[in-house]
This record gives C-alpha cells, structure tokens and sequence, in this order.
C-alpha cells in the first residue's frame, strides 16, 4: 500500500453507476482522507445518495473500484458493521423497541455479550451523544427530531467504526439543534478519530463542520476542497449553488 492510500479512509476510482439507461454516476473518483469530515454537495436527484450507497456495498456498481480502509468494498475481509456507521436521513429507529434496545441492537447482532456489558455500552454511547440514562428508557415516539438523531447517532457508533456516514444530519432540526448536532460531529471526530462522510445541502454544516467539501455535477466530483476554495470554484453548477441568490443571503447573514 503506498502512503497516500494509507491516508485515504475511503478511495473511489472511475466509478459508473447506472439504472436501466440512466448513468448516475458516471467515472467519479474521490479521496476521503483519514480523520476528517468531508461534505458533500450536489443536486437534487444528481447521485449523492447513489454515491454513499454505493460505498457500504447497498447498490452494484458498473465499473470502477472503492476501498475503505484499505480494503476493496465486498471483500470478505471486511466487516461491514465494525468499519463504518450509518445515520440515514430519518433515522430510522425501530419504533417497538426502547432507546437502549435500539443503540443495543447492532451489539447483539454481530457479539456475543452479557447483558450487564451491553446496558453499559449502551449508557456509555448515549452520554457520548448527548443523552441522559434516564433516556434510555423511552420509546422512539417519546423522542425530539434531534433527540431521534442523537439516539440513531449512538447506534451508529455502537461498534466504535472508524467511518461515520450520515445522510443528511441536520435535515428536520430547528438551526439551534441544528447547530448543536453540528458541534457534537466535530466533537466525536476531535475525540473519537472518526472519519466522516457527510451529506448535505445545509450551508452553515458545510461552513461549520465540514473540513473539505465535494462537489457532484454530471456524475462527477467537479471540485473539491475546503469551503473558502469551493467558494472561488469556476464550475458553473458550483458557482450557481453557492452564490446563487439564497446561498448569498445565508452566507451575508453567516458573516
Ligand atoms: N434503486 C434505484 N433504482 C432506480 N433509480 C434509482 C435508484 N436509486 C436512485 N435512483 C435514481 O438515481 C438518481 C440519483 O438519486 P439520489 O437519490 O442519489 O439523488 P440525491 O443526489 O441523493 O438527491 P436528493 O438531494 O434529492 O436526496 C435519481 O435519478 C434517482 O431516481
């Protein structure tokens, strides 16, 4: 393995994935390094969920390779569950089971622990995101949006996997919980090592959180790197998300 592969989490190369005749993605390469948070942005309908699901091995690709971690995405090497977590966009709790059954539930699925460890783990995992014990014990009808995050976040990092992947984290939550789960993120990257992939259109994430931003247009990454380089990008799509009429009034408001 050479050096820049060491430092990749996540390598994509010439990627195509299609549907019948629609090509979604079409030749995209994209390195997500170790250790940070990398956005991604694009379109409506132009892939970046194709994208994510492509890499944790949901949907078939054309051609084109994906490591992550080093390993080619499918190998039997790896274990899916232990490399990466995954916070779809609406979280996507089992509504039958408690709090600490649901952070519980990929513990059961793939060790074999006592009891008394996977209540620890589990009270362990909700203090890390926020929650107190007494949480535990609630329903997910009995939750808040970002309570609801906060709990599929837990679950998501019950295995301690070195890569989060989060589907558009802070859709739904008022810009305070927003804002909140924002710093809870850099927090767990700045403590926990974590490697995250995040999509997502909110603006004040990408400036925020984010450490590079990825561009997707036409089936391709068409620039990345952190926002103020974004910022300056001459691709048309990127300059008509990012200084388009809204985009300029949010980021006049965020100066
Ligand atoms: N399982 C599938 N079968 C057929 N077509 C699909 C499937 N999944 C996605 N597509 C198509 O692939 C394209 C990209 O969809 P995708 O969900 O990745 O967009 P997106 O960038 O995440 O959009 P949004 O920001 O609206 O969530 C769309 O045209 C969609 O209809």
């Amino acid at each position: 393995m050479d050096q820049s592969q060491d430092l990749c989490a996540i390598r994509v190369r010439d990627l195509v994935v299609g549907f019948g005749r629609q090509t979604v993605l079409d030749h995209l390469s994209l390195d997500v390094r170790r250790g940070e948070i990398l956005g991604l942005v694009g379109a409506s309908g132009g892939g970046k969920s194709v994208l994510m699901r492509t890499i944790i091995g949901l949907i078939p690709r054309r051609s084109g390779t994906i490591e992550v971690m080093g390993h080619p995405v499918g190998d039997r090497t790896q274990d899916a569950a232990t490399t990466w977590g995954i916070l779809f966009q609406q979280g996507a709790l089992f509504s039958s089971l408690t709090v600490r059954q649901n952070v519980q539930f990929p513990l059961r699925e793939n060790l074999v622990l006592s009891q008394e460890l996977m209540d620890e783990i589990a009270i362990a995992k909700l203090e890390m995101v926020g929650l107190r014990p007494q949480d535990a014990d609630k329903y997910p009808a009995e939750l808040s949006g970002g309570m609801t995050k906060r709990v599929a976040l837990a679950r998501a990092l019950a295995l301690d996997p070195p890569i989060l992947f989060l589907d558009e984290p802070t859709s739904g939550l008022d810009p305070i919980a927003a804002g909140d789960f924002d710093a809870l993120i850099k927090t767990l990257q700045k403590t926990l090592g974590l490697t995250v992939f995040m999509v997502t259109h909110d603006l004040a994430s990408l400036t925020t959180v984010c450490d590079r931003v990825a561009a997707l247009a036409d089936g391709k990454i068409v620039a990345i790197g952190p926002m103020r380089e974004l910022l300056q990008s001459e691709h048309p799509w990127v300059r008509a998300y990012f200084h388009g009429k809204r985009s300029q009034m949010l980021q006049h408001e965020m100066r």
